[in-house]
């Protein structure tokens, strides 16, 4: 049912792999109420299910490519709508990834209120997925996949904010600074959507 989400919060989260997309979303959702919702996060559940579907993206992923459009989509909206009763607003975390994906997301679900870009150098990025990847078992986080993410995430994700910028919804948060201080930026964002 679309109706579900007709008056949804929706804040899309964007910034590069290790930017600290995730850290902030946690934060939201402890102070907030929201749902966080990670593309990547729903990929790699069904990854793990072991379903023919999470079969097929485990090798996309692995490659450090883009899944399919309507795969990631299909997901995130069957996701939203399972809480959509409890849920104060909702965290489009790692989507879009490229200006189709978000022109399509508001075709199917709705238009965003916000755009957070977590904002933090390379370098800076590179650092942290190195030490997440000691740790976090990601396929994805070695040293060659990282690079390939790095180059991805600069030619498709610019586009993203450039266009979203000319609408009027993106707040820039600087992600080099401790989580705390980052996390004070991303409250007063967060504060004028009420
Ligand atoms: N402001 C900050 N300062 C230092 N480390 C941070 C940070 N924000 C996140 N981190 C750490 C936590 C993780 O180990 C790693 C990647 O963070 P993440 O939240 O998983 O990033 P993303 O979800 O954007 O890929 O960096
Ligand atoms: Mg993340």
């Amino acid at each position: 049912m679309a109706d579900k989400l007709k008056d949804a919060k929706i804040v899309f989260v964007v910034g590069g792999p290790g930017s600290g997309k995730g850290t902030q979303c946690e934060k939201i959702v402890a102070k907030y109420g929201y749902t966080h919702l990670s593309s990547g996060d729903l990929l790699r559940a069904e990854v793990a299910s072991g379903s023919e579907r999470g079969k097929q993206l485990q090798a996309i992923m692995q490659k450090g490519e883009l899944v399919p459009l309507d795969t990631v989509l299909d997901m995130i909206k069957e996701a939203m709508i399972a809480k959509a009763d409890v849920s104060k607003g909702y965290l489009i975390d790692g989507y879009p990834r490229e200006v189709k994906q978000g022109e399509e997301f508001e075709k199917k679900i709705g238009a965003p209120a916000l755009l957070l870009y977590v904002d933090a150098k390379a370098e800076t990025m590179v650092k942290r997925l190195m030490k997440r990847g000691e740790t976090s078992g990601r396929a994805d986080d070695n040293e060659e996949t990282i690079k390939k993410r790095l180059d991805l995430y600069y030619k498709a994700t610019e586009p993203v904010i450039a266009y979203y910028e000319k609408r009027g919804i993106v707040r820039k948060i600087n992600s080099e600074l401790p989580v705390d201080e980052v996390f004070a930026i991303v409250e007063k964002a967060i504060d004028e959507l009420k």
